[in-house]
């Protein structure tokens, strides 16, 4: 429907894009990400014809832009632009009614099918009640959503907007979201779409093109390009990606900007001994300290376990729901004596995992032992955990209340 080969775009000599390839379909909704300056207002700009290409080409339903005219793109494309401003004291009804020039003949005027199409468009776009108000007086928002409006009035089989959501509240945002996926599921629409906000590009785009260092680093399903590792590289952010356990789709947790990640131990091992969610905070802050980590045993599918798969924790595994088999309590031992330091959190011990404490006190003595407080109220065992936890302790363990109390004890030692 709408397809690029070969693109690159310039300003004078400054090279912007190059490289640019990628087809798309009637019905889907195509997220242009990427961090600021990376071209994707340039990209959008070339394919709506405002920019020439410094080489390249977009063909748009069949024909190449370069031969298309102004008045016939804009019968088959609509653009909602970044700068939404209106220097004009048009009434809304007159802006969103100028979306039907292109379709109107010379000298024609605005007939009842046009009013209509506008009052339509104008009720998709929550904007009715706003037809009589100047364009000048509304707020960021109500403009946004009334250019959308004009947009849609054009009746365009293909829609370009340049971060549409940016002024608006998040109700407002999740409804133009959802009004997106309207226009490409129930109309068909190819909807091309800048977004800063990853976790709507999430949620509502089917593809996405992430834009970096002049050119596509990446482009996909959103599972695809929204890996830690692409916008490690493309946003310098350290980020948690994970599947939302409601909609289904991936969400992103910012973590931390990566320039202001400085390491503070030489590289050292911990071995940390967690589960049930307890271990999380640690293995991220462990993590951002510089540690190495090796963790376990721990139950496939427990919290911790895929905390550690995102974070890239050596960890060792036993079936979900399973307790800990001479094997794996072996290998635990071994990353327990091979770790510089141990620590242990405040996970709730069972007969499920009450051989991790075992492990922990095969080691303890030999180095430096930090357990997290509260394993007084989470002893599973009838007193057993508690009596081990002792004995660690009496090994010479110190005893925290925090994730932060451990990475501060860990620089002290
Ligand atoms: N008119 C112009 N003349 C010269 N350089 C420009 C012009 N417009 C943009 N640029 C430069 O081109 C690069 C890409 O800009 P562009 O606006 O396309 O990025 P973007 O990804 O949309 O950024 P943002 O996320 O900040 O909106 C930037 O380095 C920008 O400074």
């Amino acid at each position: 429907m709408l397809d690029v080969t070969d693109l690159s775009c310039k300003y004078g000599n400054a090279r912007i894009l190059e490289n640019i390839f990628f087809t798309t379909r009637k019905g889907e909704c195509i997220g242009i990400i990427g961090p600021n300056g990376s071209g994707k207002s340039t990209l959008l700009k070339t394919l709506s014809k405002v920019m020439k290409p410094a080489s390249g080409s977009i063909v748009v339903c069949g024909k190449e832009l370069k031969d298309i005219s102004m008045n016939e793109l804009a019968r088959s494309m609509a653009v909602v632009p970044q700068d939404t401003n209106v220097d004009f004291n048009f009434s809304c009804l007159d802006i969103v009614l100028m979306g039907r020039h292109p379709h109107l003949g010379r000298f024609a005027v605005e007939g009842k099918k046009d009013y209509d199409i506008a009052r339509q468009s104008m009720e998709l776009t929550n904007t009715w009640h706003l037809k009589d108000r100047n364009i000048s007086e509304l707020s960021g928002g109500e403009r946004q959503r009334v250019i959308i409006a004009r947009a849609l009035t054009q009746e365009p089989s293909v829609l370009l907007l340049d971060e549409p959501v940016s002024h608006l509240d998040i109700n407002h945002q999740i409804e133009i979201m959802e009004l997106i996926q309207h226009l490409k599921n129930d109309r068909g629409l190819l909807v091309i779409v800048v977004i800063h906000d990853l976790n709507l590009a999430a949620r509502y785009c089917d593809r996405l093109i992430l834009l970096n260092e002049n050119t596509i680093q990446a482009a996909g399903t959103p599972s695809e390009v929204l890996t830690r590792e692409h916008i490690r590289r493309a946003f310098r952010a350290d980020v948690l990606v994970r599947r939302h356990p409601m909609t289904g789709t991936i969400y992103i947790t910012l973590l931390n900007s990566i320039t202001t990640t400085e390491p503070e131990s030489d590289g050292k091992t911990i071995h940390l001994v967690c589960g049930a969610g307890t271990g999380t905070q640690l293995m991220y802050q462990l993590k951002t300290a510089g540690y190495n980590l090796t963790a376990g045993v721990l139950n496939v599918l427990d919290t911790d376990h895929e905390t550690a798969l995102h974070l890239n924790v050596n960890t060792i595994v036993d079936a979900p729901f399973s307790p800990i088999t001479p094997e794996s309590y072996a290998a635990n031992v071994d990353a327990l004596k091979a770790a510089d330091y141990v620590v242990l959190s405040d996970v709730p011990f069972g007969w499920g995992n009450i051989k991790n404490l075992e492990a922990v006190l095969e080691v303890s003595g030999a180095k430096p032992v930090i357990l997290i407080a509260g394993w007084q109220n989470r002893d599973f065992t009838g007193g057993k955990a508690g009596e081990l936890i002792q004995a660690i302790l009496n090994k010479g363990a110190v005893e925290v209340t925090s994730a932060d109390e451990v990475v501060r004890k860990l620089a002290e030692i």
